[in-house]
């Protein structure tokens, strides 16, 4: 059967700045004090246990107010603007921005019989994806076809493990090792785009930006530089990824329907791994080389497992930057003045904008109770940066593209929860460094090129597993 959510996320175009996301959002009050929740325990009775913070000695004694520990339903957007959006076919993020807004921060909507819980308001994310990631969990069924076991998909012990082999690579020393990488594709980038304004030949940005995402993730775990033939195979990766939201959620028939290019995906990332051992030790390893070593150590990493990372590596790092680069530039023709800001700053406010993982998915395991409302176990719940950082309550004038929010010094919302778009908590981006490095690394060489002119401009946004253009974005420099 499929999900409603992802029948609903048809991957369809909308219009980015007219959307009516960007006007929504009323934040949901905090928790109140002493709000209870219920722990499911099998063979137990349910006992609540409280979250948020607990009341004083002096609000237990009674000399204050008594606090309520009073919990109720979720509250629900009507059925008949349910239905409403159904009749107009408009796209899931139209459902999600009327229900922030008509209903608030933490509230429900229903496309079958159970509720869908969607969270935007800053304490609540941070209680769903900062404070509870054991009682959220992420179910990744289509994503699995695809990573596998890797990293973004796996839970409990074996995520942990694997979180933090992973995680010395992205941090620190081992972030370290990739600067050269990145410089490289960067400079590789910046010399081709040099190439164009010599020639006066026009380019499409998304493509160069993909490519420039997918050379720097393979640099850093192959140590190889992207060369043509493994660019076109992986173009595999792409077409599993934008098929996803409407494959079937049976496992079989999921795989069937991608069966050839998931062949040239596995086919490409057992050579590679194949080449990595081959070539032995080296000064500067790759996380291929890590996890290669990390498997002499440790019998649970197979071949398999490898290639589940490799391939979540991919998956997880060439997208999600290429998409916010591409937006940046697309910012930039419709804001020129921005240029002169930051590129830190520019990315920032870009990802703000246009957080490309819109949408985080999860499944609550037991019941609980966010900001006073009760959630059952069982229910899914969907956080999303996207509206959260399109909250006028939050971020004044949220539809203007304006990098000086983040810049030094500057007044914006201080709770974790208001801006979030490498996610929270446990399960937050592992690559959050990495992306930031390679894209201000990138916009350092092309920025002073000059502005580009667009020859036809996206009308719109995609929105599926990322948020990006829905349309080429052909350009010239100069
Ligand atoms: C602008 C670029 C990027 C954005 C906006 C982004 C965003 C995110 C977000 C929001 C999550 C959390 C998903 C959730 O909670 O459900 C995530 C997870 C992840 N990201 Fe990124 N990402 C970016 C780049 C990268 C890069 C470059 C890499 C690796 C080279 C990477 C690797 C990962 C991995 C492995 C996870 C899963 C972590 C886990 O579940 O433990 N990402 N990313």
């Amino acid at each position: 059967m499929r999900s409603p959510i992802r029948a609903a996320c048809r991957g369809r175009s909308a219009p980015p700045h007219r959307t009516r996301a960007g006007t929504a959002g009323r934040a949901a009050a905090p928790p109140p004090a002493g709000s209870a929740s219920r722990s499911a325990q099998p063979g137990r009775a349910a006992r609540w246990h409280r979250v948020g913070p607990q009341p004083t000695n002096r609000q237990q004694s009674g000399r204050t107010r008594p606090v309520s520990t009073e919990t109720r339903p979720v509250p629900e957007l009507a059925a008949e603007v349910v239905e409403r959006w159904r009749a107009e076919e408009a796209e899931l993020v139209d459902l999600l921005a009327r229900t922030q807004r008509g209903v608030g921060g933490v509230a429900a909507f229903r496309l079958g019989p159970a509720p869908t819980v969607l969270v935007t308001d800053p304490a609540a994310v941070q209680h769903v994806l900062g404070h509870h990631p054991d009682r959220y969990v992420k179910r990744s069924h289509r994503a699995r076809m695809l990573v596998g076991d890797g990293v973004l998909s796996a839970t409990g012990d074996p995520w942990k493990r694997q979180r933090r082999v992973l995680q010395a690579q992205f941090t620190g020393t081992g972030m370290r090792r990739y600067e050269r990488r990145i410089a490289e594709a960067a400079r590789r980038t910046a010399e081709r785009w040099e190439g164009y304004r010599r020639n006066g030949e026009a380019f499409d940005v998304g493509e160069e930006m993909r490519g420039f995402a997918l050379d720097t993730v393979w640099r850093a775990l192959t140590g190889l530089p992207l060369d043509d033939r493994t660019d076109r195979e992986l173009r595999s990766v792409e077409r599993v990824v934008a098929a996803m939201p409407t494959l079937p959620t049976n496992a079989a028939d999921a795989r069937d329907a991608v069966a050839e290019d998931l062949a040239r995906i596995d086919a490409v990332a057992h050579a590679a791994i194949d080449a990595a051992r081959s070539a032995g030790p080296t000064e500067e390893p790759g996380v291929l080389r890590v996890l290669l070593d990390a498997g002499e150590q440790d019998p649970g990493y197979t071949d398999r497992l490898i290639r589940d990372e490799l391939v979540t590596l991919l998956v997880a790092g060439h997208e999600t930057t290429a998409t916010t680069l591409t937006w940046l530039f697309l910012l930039l023709d419709r804001h020129p003045e921005a240029r002169r800001a930051d590129p830190q700053a520019l990315v920032s406010e870009t990802l703000r904008l246009y957080p490309s993982a819109w949408l985080l998915p999860r499944h609550a395991v037991e019941d609980d109770v966010i900001a006073g409302h009760r959630i059952a176990a069982g229910t899914d719940v969907l956080v999303c940066p996207y509206l959260t950082h399109r909250n006028p309550a939050l971020w004044p004038d949220p539809e203007r593209f304006d990098p000086a929010r983040f810049a030094h010094g500057a007044d914006r919302p201080g709770q974790l929860g208001a801006y979030f778009p490498f996610g929270l908590g446990a399960r937050a981006c592992l690559g959050t460094r990495f992306a930031l490095r390679e894209t201000t690394a990138l916009l350092e060489l092309l920025l002073p090129m000059g502005p580009l002119t667009f020859r036809s401009r996206p009308t719109g946004a995609a929105y599926s597993i990322t948020v990006r253009p829905d349309g080429p974005t052909p350009a010239v420099l100069g």
